[in-house]
């Protein structure tokens, strides 16, 4: 609750709004309950003893429906609206703050399990305002209403009344959501495990098929959704609970008010029409309970949903901008110094490596699968700081300046860059946002793949499916090194660029290097035999550590 206060604050307009139309249902619902049952027994008994106008009733009764049915509509736009448009916000404050979250280490978690806290769990927060707060504080008024009425017409029925209210509004509701908290996480969380079986199972569908193990990513799924059923069977059985203990509060308290109103019509202090009303009115502000013991019943999951949402809001990002950035010069040299790493205390990748890329230069890092090359552009990203040593660009600790200027200045195209969902031009114009075609057509020729997309049918508004499903992974794998090329950063950073790439391409490509980083400096990682032109300087990695510099 602590995280959607300010949200709802924001939209107190709204919400009042709301508040004031649920109130008005309610009281129009328990009047039209009221009014028809004096009118009804005034009206039986108007035919024995007692003279009774019947205009003014029946129009009451027929003003009251109308009320109730266009305020209950009314409440349910505003509340809707008003809540739609406050987890619409809480989920751009999610994903941006997740984002930050996200490199080198991550957080502790899986895909699966943050996309179900940006949907599932927010959308287990909308019925905390629309099944908890907004009738909770239609009740509170319905309590002041009912203390108010039977005052007026049977005071000795207060106490009992209010205190009938008060159980079935407030305590009851409050012990199943004591009790209900364990099932309520234990939900969310099942919930959350079948998200991540099903992107699995989705993801990794051509491997378990080669491999002839379906039947495994099936009985993964299938375990999730048993654990899912078995947790929301328990919650309904709880929320089941709250309709009945809701018509029992009611049922109580009408029956202890009947029984003083009896003594009272007994000894002539309140009249039978007005008896009758008084205790349907009763029924008709009891109406505010159901939706109350419903959602507390579902309320345990909506605080474990809230609970999962307030961890990503609360983890501080580990990169920061520091308070007083410096300014990272056009250009100047990148210059790593000394630098050691390690993703755990226990265990170096790399240790006291030191270099300079001098501006224009291109330098190849070489070295076996693990030893680090990946690691460090990450590092020269800030992806994650070093844990020993620095490094510089034009002479400025990176670890100075902001976030953004540092990627203005230094471009990586990583080992494992995703096609977005778009089409090519949306999937280019993420290095370059201004772009025209010819700038782009430049890219796509520099990383070999301008007369693919010319001959595609729409060209640059061809349409890519998802993770670039309708291109070849070397395809993918050049238009992400197109969009990289497309970036104005001076300081270039290729992890693998050739992934993907027939021998062919890759030499060819290699070679071309030299025209497509034009004038800015390079550093790239690969595995691949470099032409002898196409970098300045080969630095070798083994084991975390620099071990030999060869000048081409
Ligand atoms: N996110 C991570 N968490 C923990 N350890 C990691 C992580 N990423 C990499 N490592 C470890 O760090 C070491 C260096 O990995 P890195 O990816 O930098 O190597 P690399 O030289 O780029 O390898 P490759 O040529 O296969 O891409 C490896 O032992 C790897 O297991």
């Amino acid at each position: 609750m602590k995280l959607l206060w300010p949200l709802i604050l924001r939209r107190a307009p709204g919400f009042l709004l709301a508040l004031a139309l649920s109130v008005l249902t309610l009281a129009a619902g328990a009047g039209l309950l009221g009014v028809s049952g004096w009118f009804l027994t005034g009206a039986a008994l108007a035919g024995t003893a007692v003279a009774f106008e019947l205009f003014a009733p029946s129009s009451a009764v027929r003003g009251l429906s109308f009320l109730r049915i266009g305020a209950r509509y009314g409440e349910r736009m505003t509340g809707h609206a008003v809540t739609l448009a406050m987890l619409s916000e809480l989920r751009s404050t999610l994903f941006a703050r997740l984002i930050p979250l996200v490199p080198m280490k991550g957080v502790a978690g899986r895909t699966g399990d943050f996309v179900a806290r940006l949907t599932a769990d927010i959308e287990a927060l909308d019925m905390v305002m629309l099944q908890a707060v907004l009738p909770l504080l239609t009740a509170c008024t319905a309590a002041a209403g009912l203390a108010l009425m039977l005052w007026l017409t049977l005071p000795e029925a207060v106490p009992v009344g209010v205190a009938g209210f008060a159980l079935t509004a407030l305590a009851v509701p409050l012990a199943l959501v004591l009790g209900g908290r364990r099932i309520g996480a234990a939900t969310v969380s099942a919930s959350s495990d079948l998200r991540v079986a099903a992107l699995d199972g989705i993801d990794g569908h051509g491997d378990l098929v080669a491999l002839g193990a379906t039947e495994a990513g099936m009985e993964r799924f299938n375990a999730a959704a048993a654990q899912l059923r078995v947790a929301r069977l328990a919650e309904a059985r709880r929320v089941a609970l709250g309709p009945a203990l809701a018509q029992l509060g009611a049922g109580l308290t009408m029956a202890a008010t009947l029984w003083l109103g009896l003594e009272a019509l007994a000894s002539d202090r309140i009249s039978g029409p007005i008896l009758t009303g008084v205790l349907l009115a009763i029924l008709g502000l009891f109406e505010v309970t159901g939706p109350i013991l419903r959602g507390a019943g579902r309320i345990g999951s909506a605080l474990a949903a809230s609970r999962r949402v307030s961890e990503i809001v609360t983890t501080r990002p580990l990169i920061r901008d520091p308070l007083a950035p410096a300014r990272l010069p056009g250009e100047g040299p990148l210059v790593i110094d000394h630098v050691s790493y390690g993703y755990g205390i226990d265990r170096p990748v790399l240790t006291d490596v030191s270099f300079t890329a001098q501006p224009g230069e291109r330098i190849a890092i070489l070295g076996a699968s693990g030893s680090g090359k990946s690691t460090l552009l990450g590092l020269i990203t800030r992806l994650d700081d070093v844990n020993a040593g620095a490094i510089r660009f034009g002479g400025i600790d990176i670890r100075d300046a902001t976030l953004a200027d540092l990627h203005d200045h230094i471009a990586l195209l990583t080992q494992d860059a995703p096609v977005f969902i778009g089409t090519v031009r949306d999937n280019l114009r993420i290095g370059s946002p201004f772009a025209d075609d010819a700038t782009l057509y430049t890219a796509l020729g520099n990383a070999r793949l301008a007369e693919f997309v010319r001959g595609l049918p729409q060209g640059l508004d061809t349409w890519l499916g998802e993770s670039g499903a309708t291109l070849s992974a070397g395809q993918a794998r050049r238009l992400c090194l197109a969009r990289t090329l497309l970036s104005p950063a001076r300081l270039i950073l290729l992890d693998e660029p050739t992934a993907g790439l027939d021998g062919a391409t890759e030499a060819e490509f290699l070679g071309d290097l030299l025209t497509a980083t034009e004038g800015r400096t390079l550093v790239v990682a690969t595995h691949a035999a470099l032409p002898r032109a196409a970098v300045d300087r080969v630095v070798r990695f083994e084991d975390g550590r620099l071990v030999e510099t060869e000048r081409r």
